[in-house]
């Protein structure tokens, strides 16, 4: 070790002479010494983490305290939360993941991350912004940019707001239900009709955001694809590649084709504002928002960057809830048998003086169905979709589980063990047993993060109910599911969890 330092500080000096005073200067030996410079800088910093930082004291695998290598290596194949689980059982409720990467999974400690700290969000949510320099609503960290930006676009996720777009919803929603009616009437085999369920609701809850923030539906429902949100979700793997491995950047450039694709809209959208017409919906209210204090609105960078985020936050998150929500209730036939009965009893006379066979339930009853609404909660709390849990960073040097954590750490508020663990939710915690939500008794204080928490608790979380509740019970009172057995229903987690295959197939028969 002590040569290698000695050779570190010896280069550093040669370098020094060499840009200084040699003239004869050689590229080879700048090169080597810049060489020199990194690696002694890598040992310096390992040496540091691994016997002197304060973070020493904290439990976890030896090779984290010097490389965020393992934690990376795992991002590709979508398996960062089963080694956290893992790390959990092994080490107890704090981890140390990296040099300077902690999780966190006491429930003091989480609700203080999340609520009571409100910790900004971390380097590595900050790191796949589409511009470094443009914060937005979910990546910012800066506190007083957020709050206004918060502040901005509230109208746009009001209850009041997310109700008026209903009509939106339900249009997709009945297409939904209209397809997969069309493709059970035009099965003529003997062999039941048979869907991928997954990539259907996928489609749209896609629309759904389609319909009401760009202002027209993707149709992926009718057409199977559009390209944006391909592409979209091609340009955040290549944001999360870069922030993950900054030397690959050249390589991974941005696709202009959905910033050009969004760009078109707001203009379309303005050539119309300007002879006063108008569509009721959120990129309306993005190109409408004003600063209260200063009067300036967005620009159309940020109308997109914004936009873009709402396709990112609620497309893949309410199918991936709605899907899940599918395969426990297949599974569990009572809970099935309990809703259906719930849904027929609450719209039975409308569906009496509907001659129509194909029902799409409105809104206002069904945000008053318990059962309904206990399913969605307890998916919400086995599955939920930070499943990695919550990244953020501390600012200044703070103490949290009595452990002193230097400021610019990155904590991870690991919910997931929160909102299953048998202490706190009794013994059957890692069941999926929707009655539990039937008792407010039953449900412990502050061990529920399914849609965050604190100022940055979820701000499309009304959308996200309303269009959860339009899908999942207008799939299950028209259509009778059951699950294609021998399924892979492996769960992997990149930016949203989701089925490793992107497929779950049903049988579906008209109820
Ligand atoms: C089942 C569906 C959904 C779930 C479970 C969910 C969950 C969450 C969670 C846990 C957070 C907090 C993240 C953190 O603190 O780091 C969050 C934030 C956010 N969500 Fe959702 N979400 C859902 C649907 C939606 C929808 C439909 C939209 C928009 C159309 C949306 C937009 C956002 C945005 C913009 C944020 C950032 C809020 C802020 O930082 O102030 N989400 N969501």
């Amino acid at each position: 070790m002590n040569s290698i330092l000695h050779r570190f500080f010896f280069n550093v000096k040669e370098l020094h002479y060499i840009i200084l005073f040699d003239f004869e200067f050689s590229y080879g030996r700048l090169l080597y010494c810049l060489v020199s410079a990194v690696v002694a800088k890598l040992i310096y910093n390992a040496v540091y983490d691994y016997y002197f930082s304060p973070l020493k004291v904290i439990p976890g695998p030896r090779l984290n305290a010097i490389s965020n290598i393992p934690i990376r290596s795992r991002r590709p194949e979508g398996k960062v939360f089963e080694w956290f689980y893992s790390l959990h059982k092994q080490y107890g409720p704090v981890v140390r993941v990296g040099p300077r990467m902690i999780l966190f999974s006491d429930k003091d400690a989480v609700k203080q991350i999340i609520v009571t700290d409100d910790f900004p969000k971390s380097e590595e949510i900050v790191g796949i912004r589409t511009d470094s320099s443009f914060q937005t609503l979910f990546s910012a960290d800066d506190k007083s940019f957020h709050k206004n930006r918060r502040r901005l676009l509230a109208p746009a996720f009001s209850i009041k707001y997310t109700s008026s777009l209903e009509p939106f919803m339900r249009s997709c929603v009945q297409t939904l239900v209209g397809l997969i009616h069309d493709a059970v009437m035009n099965n003529n085999s003997e062999k039941p009709t048979i869907i991928n369920i997954y990539q259907c609701v996928q489609a749209a809850t896609f629309d759904i955001i389609g319909e009401t923030a760009f202002g027209e539906s993707f149709r992926l429902l009718e057409n199977g694809e559009h390209p944006l949100p391909i592409k979209v979700f091609q340009d955040l793997r290549r944001r999360v590649l870069r922030a993950t491995f900054p030397f690959l950047k050249p390589f991974l450039r941005q696709d202009p084709y959905t910033e050009e694709f969004v760009a078109n809209i707001i203009r379309d959208r303005a050539a119309l504002n300007a002879k006063g017409v108008r569509r009721h919906d959120i990129l309306q209210i993005l190109i409408d928002a004003r600063d209260e204090e200063t009067g300036k609105g967005l620009t159309e960078f940020e109308i997109y960057d914004q936009v873009m985020e709402f396709l990112i936050a609620g497309g893949d998150t309410s199918s991936f809830t709605v899907n899940m929500t599918l395969i426990l209730l297949i599974q569990n036939p009572q809970a099935l048998k309990s809703l259906v009965a719930e849904l027929e009893k609450a719209f039975s006379d409308v569906r009496n003086r509907d001659q129509s066979k194909l029902f799409v339930p409105d809104h206002d009853t069904l945000k008053q169905l318990k059962y309904l609404n206990a399913v969605i909660y307890e998916t919400l709390r086995r599955f939920p979709v930070s499943l990695a849990g919550i990244l953020r960073q501390t600012k200044t040097d703070t103490v949290i589980s009595g452990y002193f954590i230097p400021k610019n750490t990155t904590v991870s508020a690991s919910f997931y063990q929160v909102q299953n663990s048998k202490e706190l939710w009794g013994p059957d915690a890692d069941e999926w047993v929707p009655e539990r939500w039937l008792d407010a008794d039953k449900i412990p204080r502050n061990c529920f993060y399914g849609f965050g928490g604190g100022s940055r608790v979820c701000i499309g979380q009304h959308f996200a109910w309303a269009e959860m509740r339009l899908i999942l019970a207008s799939l299950v009172l028209n259509f009778d599911l059951t699950l294609v057995p021998d399924q892979n229903l492996e769960l992997v987690h990149f930016i949203t969890p989701t089925l490793k295959t992107k497929k779950l197939e049903v049988e579906v028969r008209l109820r």
